[in-house]
């Protein structure tokens, strides 16, 4: 007689992985377009024929010195806006759609390239992928970004996908969380997680009194971030564990739900962040995020003795976070660096820093064991993820 099902709780565990889902590789890309902080005020003010504004440039120029960035990488250049003199006045000239024609093809294309160079790194063909994660706010479409980047990345038709959209910038810690629960819940899962935005829609011309147009052409950067994430790896393959993901949690902040929004208009993204406000509301509220995820791991309030992936929102944010917890100078340096390279790339900058924390460890800088990767966005939402390093350095 034939046997009959297992016990459900034992198909349940057997699906289980082992170990703690792992980062196993890591890659970034940014469009061709550098543009440095310092020349981007006559740009922009040239390409929106806004010159004879010249009291706001001025007040643009001190805006784009204080915010920690020195270089963006921007999809639209010069020409594309000349191509488009609609995007100059969404309210006049509503160009929604042309700026989601343009999200269409290059946000896909840019989280590929992203996608390819961590599928390089972790070694194993891109069929190997079982799981996929993307999250962008750049777009609107169905099929979405995660439809497309099975033929562009040649992954197998049955990969199962999950797209994120409009997360704002704690798409990238919120995509990790999702990775890390499908990769331990399912023995031997591989999940490409990538995290991709362009802010084509989100500009527009200078306007008098208008503070948010100015933050979101100064501060913000484009950019795609990419990671495989697996549980047990296997030797035999060469896959190589970076980062544990240790444990996660989100919160919102109580009494907070204007502090930044965004909506999709027909002109345009319509964004809103209580600026001044923004940087003092999360550093009110890290300190019971960071215990709440760490004291559950028998982890006390030694901040210095973790090192630090933080959202580089803003240099206000970091300067914020540095002085509640009492950071060493040299703790946010990573997300610091991103910041001034690259600029606040929403969820994908996150991406950039575990980046750049990996190559400071294979550099043998001096890093604690345990770290904690610190994210906020819309709600205002609080991610935190604890961090184990895995990459080889002096402790
Ligand atoms: C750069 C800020 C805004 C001000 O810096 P400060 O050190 O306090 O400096 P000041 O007070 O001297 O302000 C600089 C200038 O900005 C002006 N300003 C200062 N806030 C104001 C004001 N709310 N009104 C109008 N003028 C002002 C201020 O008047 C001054 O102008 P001026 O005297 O003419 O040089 C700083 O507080 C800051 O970085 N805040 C946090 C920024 C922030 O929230 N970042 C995003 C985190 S979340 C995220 O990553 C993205 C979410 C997102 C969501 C929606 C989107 O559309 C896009 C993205």
């Amino acid at each position: 007689m034939a046997s009959g099902p297992a016990n459900v709780r034992d198909i349940c565990r057997a699906r289980r992985a082992d170990g703690p889902a792992a980062v196993l590789a890591i890659g970034t890309a940014n469009p061709a377009n550098r543009v440095l902080q310092d020349d981007f005020p006559d740009m922009y003010f040239r390409a929106t024929k806004s010159e004879h504004l010249v009291g706001l440039k001025e007040k643009f120029k001190r805006l784009c010195q204080k915010l920690g960035v020195q270089k963006r990488y921007l999809h639209h250049t010069e020409e594309l806006i000349r191509a488009h003199p609609e995007f100059l006045d969404p309210v006049q000239t509503p160009s929604l759609d042309e700026r989601l024609d343009i999200a269409k093809t290059a946000v896909p294309e840019l989280a590929a390239r992203a996608c390819r160079k961590a599928i390089a790194e972790w070694g194993r063909p891109a069929t190997d992928v079982t799981h996929l994660v993307v999250t962008t706010n750049s777009g609107a479409h169905i099929p979405g970004v995660d439809a497309r980047l099975v033929p562009l990345l040649g992954l197998r038709p049955a990969v199962r996908r999950t797209m994120l959209y409009l997360n704002g910038c704690f798409a990238g810690a919120a995509a990790l969380r999702v990775a890390k629960d499908l990769a331990e819940n399912n023995r031997g899962a591989r999940v490409l997680v990538v995290c991709a935005e362009l802010t084509v829609l989100l500009f527009t011309r200078p306007v008098e009194g208008d503070f948010m147009t100015l933050m979101n052409q100064a501060l913000f950067g484009d950019g795609a971030g990419a990671a495989v994430v697996g549980a047990d790896p296997v030797p035999a393959a060469a896959e190589r564990p970076l980062f544990e993901l240790v444990s996660t949690a989100q919160a919102i902040v109580p009494g907070t739900e204007d502090a930044i929004s965004m909506r999709v208009t027909k002109g345009c993204y319509v964004g809103h962040i209580a600026a001044r406000e923004v940087p003092a509301l999360i550093g009110a509220s890290v300190e019971r995020c960071l215990r709440d995820a760490l004291e559950p791991l028998g982890m006390g309030a030694q901040w210095n003795d973790l090192f630090w992936n933080v959202h580089p929102g803003s240099a206000a944010i970091l300067d914020q976070v540095d002085a509640v917890l009492r950071l060493r100078p040299d703790k946010l340096a990573a997300s610091r660096r991103v910041l001034s390279e690259y600029g606040n790339m929403f969820g994908v900058t996150v991406i950039f820093v575990l980046d750049e924390l990996r190559r400071r460890m294979e550099e043998g800088e001096e890093t604690p064991e345990w770290g904690v990767m610190l994210a906020f966005g819309p709600g205002l939402t609080v991610e935190t993820m604890v961090l184990h390093r895995c990459v080889e350095g002096t402790g």
